[in-house]
C-alpha cells in the first residue's frame, strides 16, 4: 500500500492524456478526511511518546489507517462509513501497541490515560468521516457526471464498450462513469451507475461469468463483481492477464506487522495484497492434495512471525511436517541439527519461528489445556486493565501477544469418529478454544483437505471462524468454496493454478469472497523469515507463562520434542552406527538426516587422515571419532582443541556452555564436539547438564 499514491488519485489533471488513475468518483472527502485525521492523531499519540522505547508499533497503525484508507478508496471495497470505522481502529490498535510496550500493561493510570486518548481521537475521526460522507451522498450523481467528464479518451472508449457490453449481457443499461487501470497492467476496474429500474449489483454478479466470455477474456480470468460505494452502483474488476499463473515470491522485506493492523495473505488480481484482520477471528483453509496449501500456510506462519504481537503453536498431527522448518534454524544454532549446506550457519541465540509444535495428539492436547488453561489465567489477571480501558477485548501487544494457534487438517480432527478417541479429544479442545479464548487474545487457524467434512458446516465452527480460503486448483467443480462461501458466484473453474483461490472475510468490516493468488513460498525463504525476525518476536506474558506451567516450560525439551532432532543430544557413539540410526525406515518425518549423514562422513574423513598423519609422524594426539570417545579415555585423553574448549567452559562459571557454543568457539564440527565433550563428562571432566535445547557443559568446579 503505497502512500505515494494518495496525491495523484484525488484529481486526475484535466484535459491531459490523464495518470494511470483515472478514478475520481469514490475518493472523494471522505477517505480524505479520515486519513488527515488518523494522520494528525498519530502524530499527537507520536509526539505524546517521544522518548518511548519502542515507538514504531505506533507508525505501523498511522501507517496502516493511511494505507488501509489510500487502498480501499481506490478499490472500494467498502462503504465509506466502515472505512472509517477501521481506519480508526487502526489508529487505536497503533496507539494501544505503542503504550503497552512502553507501560506496564498492569500500571492502570498509564493504561487509562492513554486509551482515553486514543479513543478521543478515533471518535473524532469517525465524527468527520459522518459529516463528510453526508456531504458526499448529496452530491453522488453529479459527481459520477463529473467523473465521467474527466475520463480520457481511451478510457472513454472502454467505458462505452462496457456499457454495452453490460446491456447486451445483463439487459441493464448501467452507465459506466469512471475506468481505472491496475498499476500491474493486468487488468483494469470499472464503476457503473445501474439504471434506476430494479437492476441491483447482484444481477450483475450472476453474469460475470457471461460478461467475461462476451469480452473474451483470457482463461483464469475471472471478471469480479461487488457493491459500489453506495447502493445503485457497481464496481467490476476486470482482468486482462491470468495473474494466477504467475509465480510470485513472497516479498523478502520481512517488516514488522501487527495482528492489529493486518497481515497479508496474498495478492488480489491487480496485485494489492489481501489484509486479513484476525484479533478477534479464527480462520479456515480449505485446500485439496496438490493446490499449494503447504506453501500458503508457511506465508501465512511468516505473517504471524513478523508480528510483534503474536506467538503461534501449531499443531500438525503429520508429526509437525508443517512447524518443523521453521524449528529448524534454532535447532541448528542449538547443535541439535547440523547446518544446511548452502546456507549461512543459523546464528547463535536465533529463537524458533514458531514458539511451540504438537506433532502428536498426546502432546496436541497437552497444547490445547495450556491453551485454555492460559485464557482462564487472563481473564483473572487482566480482568482490571479491560475495565479501566473500558474494552473487553485484551489489549494485545508485544508484552501481551495473541497466541495463534495453527492446526493443519485441524478441521478432519473436528469431525473424528467416536473410535478415535484422542483426535475426538483434540477436536473437542479446538472447539471449546474456538468458543471461549476470542477476548483473550487467542485464535485458531484450522486447515482442512476436504470440504466435505461435516466441520466445515459446523455453525459453531463457522460463526467463529468468519476468515475463509479455498484453493481451487486440483478441487473438482468448486466443491470447497460452495463449501466455504455459500452464495458466492465466482467462476472457480478458472482458478486451477497452484496457490490460486477464493478468500473471504465475513466480519461486519471484512470483504466479499474474491480471487486471489498466494505467494509463492520456500524452505529458504522460512529460513530467512526466522532468521529476521527472531529478535522481535514477542515472549509470552508472565500471567500466561504462570498459568502454562511446565507444560509450556517443557515443551522444547528432550522428551517432547526430541523427536525433532531425532536421537536428542546423545550422540551416535560410532560413526559406523550412525548411518544405522538414520536408516529411512527410523527417519522422522520433516528432517532431512542426509545433511547429518554428510557430516558424519566428513568427520570421518577427517579422522582418517589425522590417522595417516599419526601413523606417519606420531604428532597429533586427536583420535578418530570412529574410535569411540569412552574407550580411548583413559587420563586426560582428548582432542588437543579440549584444553582450550574445557578452559571457555570453566570461564564459563555456574551458566556452562552449549556444545554449539564449544564448537564455534574452537572451530571443529558440532558432532566432533558433542562426542569429545560427551567423553570427558564420561570421565568426570566435565558435568552435563540436561535441559532438553539448553543443555550446557559446566566445568566440575561450578556444577
Ligand atoms: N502460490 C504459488 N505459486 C506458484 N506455485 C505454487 C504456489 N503454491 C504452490 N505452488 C506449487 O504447487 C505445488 C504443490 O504445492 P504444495 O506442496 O504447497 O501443495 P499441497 O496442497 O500442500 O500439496 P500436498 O497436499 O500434496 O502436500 C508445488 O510444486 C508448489 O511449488
Amino acid at each position: 500500500m503505497s502512500l505515494a499514491k494518495s496525491p495523484t488519485r484525488r484529481k486526475p489533471a484535466a484535459g491531459r492524456g490523464g495518470p494511470p488513475l483515472d478514478w475520481a468518483a469514490t475518493h472523494g472527502p471522505v477517505s480524505g478526511a479520515v486519513s488527515a485525521a488518523t494522520g494528525a492523531g498519530a502524530l499527537a499519540l507520536l509526539g505524546a511518546a517521544t522518548g518511548m522505547p519502542a515507538g514504531w508499533p505506533l507508525l505501523v497503525g498511522a501507517a496502516g489507517a493511511l494505507g488501509h484508507g489510500i487502498a480501499h478508496s481506490l478499490i472500494r471495497r467498502m462503504t465509506a462509513r466502515t472505512l472509517a470505522t477501521r481506519a480508526t481502529s487502526w489508529l487505536l490498535a497503533g496507539g494501544w501497541t505503542s503504550w503497552a510496550i512502553a507501560t506496564d500493561p498492569l500500571s492502570w493510570t498509564a493504561v487509562g490515560t492513554l486509551a482515553a486518548l486514543g479513543v478521543g481521537i478515533g471518535a473524532a475521526a469517525t465524527n468527520a468521516a459522518v459529516h463528510e460522507e453526508v456531504a458526499e451522498e448529496e452530491r453522488l450523481s453529479a459527481q459520477a457526471r463529473e467523473a465521467a467528464r474527466e475520463l480520457s479518451a481511451e478510457r472513454r472508449a472502454v467505458a462505452a464498450e462496457w456499457s454495452d457490453r453490460i446491456a447486451r449481457v445483463t439487459g441493464f443499461q448501467a452507465r459506466v462513469f469512471a475506468v481505472e487501470s491496475w498499476a500491474s497492467g493486468a487488468g483494469f476496474s470499472l464503476a457503473a451507475e445501474l439504471p434506476g429500474d430494479g437492476a441491483t449489483w447482484d444481477r450483475i454478479r450472476a453474469r460475470a461469468r457471461a460478461l467475461a466470455a462476451d469480452a473474451r477474456l483470457p482463461r483464469g480470468c475471472v471478471v469480479h463483481v461487488e457493491e459500489g460505494d453506495v447502493q445503485g452502483r457497481v464496481v467490476l474488476d476486470v482482468p486482462t492477464r491470468n495473474v494466477m499463473a504467475d509465480t510470485v515470491s513472497y516479498p523478502s522485506d520481512y517488516g514488522p506487522l501487527s495482528v492489529l493492523t493486518g497481515i497479508p495473505w496474498g495478492l488480489l488480481p491487480h496485485s494489492e495484497p489481501v489484509t486479513l484482520h484476525l484479533r478477534e477471528a479464527c480462520a479456515l483453509i480449505l485446500g485439496p492434495p496438490g493446490s499449494g496449501k503447504s506453501t500458503f500456510l508457511d506465508a501465512v506462519l511468516a505473517g504471524f512471525a513478523r508480528c510483534t504481537d503474536v506467538l503461534t503453536f501449531v499443531i500438525d498431527l503429520k508429526q509437525g511436517a508443517v512447524g518443523m522448518p521453521w524449528a529448524r534454524p534454532y535447532l541448528e544454532a542449538e547443535g541439535l541439527l547440523p547446518p544446511v549446506s548452502g546456507y549461512p550457519a543459523a546464528p547463535q541465540g536465533v529463537r524458533p519461528g514458531v514458539d511451540w509444535i504438537a506433532g502428536t495428539t498426546t502432546e496436541a492436547i497437552v497444547m490445547l489445556q495450556t491453551v485454555l488453561a492460559i485464557n482462564k489465567a487472563r481473564q483473572a489477571a487482566y480482568q482490571q486493565l479491560m475495565a479501566q480501558a473500558n474494552t473487553t477485548l485484551l489489549p494485545v501487544s508485544p508484552r501481551l501477544p495473541q497466541i495463534m494457534v495453527v492446526v493443519d487438517e485441524g478441521a478432519e480432527a473436528l469431525s473424528a469418529g467416536p473410535r478415535d478417541k484422542e483426535r475426538r479429544r483434540v477436536g473437542e479442545l479446538i472447539r471449546e478454544g474456538m468458543r471461549t479464548t476470542r477476548a483473550m487474545g487467542i485464535r485458531f487457524v484450522l486447515t482442512a483437505v476436504d470440504g466435505n467434512l461435516s466441520a466445515i458446516g459446523d455453525t459453531q465452527v463457522r460463526k467463529f471462524s468468519p476468515v475463509g480460503v479455498a484453493l481451487t486448483s486440483g478441487e473438482s467443480a468448486g466443491n470447497n468454496t460452495g463449501k466455504l462461501f455459500p452464495g458466492a458466484r465466482i467462476d472457480t473453474g478458472q482458478l486451477n493454478e497452484a496457490g490460486a483461490g477464493v478468500i473471504g472475510n465475513a466480519r461486519r468490516e471484512g470483504f466479499a469472497p474474491t480471487p486471489f493468488k498466494g505467494w509463492h513460498t520456500t524452505p529458504g525463504m522460512v529460513r530467512d523469515v526466522v532468521i529476521a525476525t527472531s529478535n522481535r518476536r514477542p515472549t509470552l506474558d508472565d500471567v500466561s507463562v504462570r498459568a502454562a506451567g511446565d507444560a509450556y516450560a517443557q515443551r522444547w525439551s528432550p522428551e517432547r520434542a526430541g523427536w525433532m532432532w531425532n536421537d536428542g543430544l546423545i550422540p551416535a557413539t560410532t560413526t559406523d552406527k550412525a548411518p544405522e540410526k538414520d536408516a529411512p525406515g527410523e527417519r522422522r518425518p520433516g528432517l532431512n538426516l542426509a545433511y547429518k549423514r554428510r557430516e558424519d562422513e566428513a568427520d570421518a574423513a577427517v579422522a582418517r587422515l589425522m590417522d595417516a598423519i599419526d601413523s606417519r609422524y606420531g604428532t597429533t594426539p586427536e583420535p578418530s571419532p570412529s574410535q569411540a570417545m569412552p574407550e580411548t579415555a583413559s587420563g586426560h585423553e582428548g582432542p588437543e582443541w579440549l584444553t582450550a574448549a574445557m578452559a571457555a567452559i570453566k570461564d564459563a562459571g555456574a551458566a556452562g556452555m552449549k556444545p554449539g557454543a564449544v564448537a564455534d568457539l574452537v572451530g571443529r564440527s558440532r558432532q566432533a564436539v558433542r562426542d569429545a565433550l560427551k567423553a570427558a563428562a564420561e570421565r568426570g571432566e566435565l558435568v552435563y547438564r540436561d535441559n532438553g535445547p539448553h543443555s550446557v557443559y559446566v566445568h566440575p568446579d561450578h556444577a
